[in-house]
């Protein structure tokens, strides 16, 4: 069995442990750099939670061995900033196994086994925006058909996206229009970035209330983000 990497300090031993790993719980893995976390990461985050009827979210952040996008800060700085933003949200969890763990290759092919294995009994789905659904339709992920057969998704809707039209449309996803692609309007387009944040602290702006406070005292602390580095 793979190390868990994943963090308990929100559940309650006993009761909310058990509810994490019984048959059938519902659990979604939200994947991001999370570089910095923002409330549009929380409000998405709760806003699937509540209206696909899961019992948790688990918040992935990607390491820095990531080759598709280059992150700004360090891996621990990012992990504590999640685990700042969660505290006290018993059905939010973080998960360190791509941060600590995962050697080699950063796919969410690999991920998604991992957490098979940690939860043989639970309904599992990566929890996505449909830029990212976009981004598959092009081919643009690595081991992209093992992932797409073996896994569900719940797919936030973006401006000007139209999910649909992006299934039937690929020749990889149209294959798997069998219900594994949920999808969900929020109601509410909301774009708070993690780019606009580090781009606003980077000009000397001050984005507090983009993100939770224990966060915004965090990266004042540490004096992250002072440079936008490409
Ligand atoms: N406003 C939003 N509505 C729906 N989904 C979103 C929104 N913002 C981000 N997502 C989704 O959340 C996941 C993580 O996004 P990510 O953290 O890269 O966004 P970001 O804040 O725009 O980051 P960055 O600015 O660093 O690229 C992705 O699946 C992305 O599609
Ligand atoms: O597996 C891949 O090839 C792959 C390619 C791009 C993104 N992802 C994952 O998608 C999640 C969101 O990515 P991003 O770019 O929005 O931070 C994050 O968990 C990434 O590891 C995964």
């Amino acid at each position: 069995m793979t190390a868990t990497k994943l963090y308990f300090e929100n559940l309650n031993p006993g009761k909310d442990v058990d509810a994490l790993f019984k048959e059938g719980a519902r659990i979604g893995v939200y994947g991001s750099s999370f570089d910095p976390v923002t409330n549009v990461h929380l409000w998405t985050a709760n806003t699937v939670r509540h209206r696909k009827k899961l019992d948790f979210v688990i918040f992935l952040p990607s390491s820095h061995k990531r080759v598709d996008k280059k992150l700004q800060t360090s891996d621990q700085h990012r992990e504590e900033m999640v685990r700042l933003a969660i505290k006290n949200k018993q059905t939010f969890l973080l998960d360190t196994y791509e941060l600590h763990v995962l050697p080699g290759k950063q796919y969410t092919y690999y991920t998604m086994e991992y957490f098979k294995e940690i939860f043989p009994k639970a309904d599992l789905f990566f929890i996505m925006g449909a830029d990212l659904l976009v981004d598959i339709a092009e081919r643009k992920w690595r081991m992209d058909e093992q992932l797409v057969a073996n896994n569900q998704f719940i797919v936030m809707a973006r401006n000007g996206i139209d999910m649909l039209k992006t299934i039937s449309s690929s020749a990889l996803l149209r294959n798997y229009d069998d219900g594994r692609f949920q999808f969900l309007d929020k109601g509410l387009a909301m774009e708070i970035s993690s780019t606009y944040i580090r781009e606003e602290l980077a000009r000397n702006g001050d984005p507090e209330f983009l993100l939770p406070d224990e966060c915004y005292s965090y990266i004042k602390e540490h004096n992250l983000y002072r440079e936008i580095s490409r």
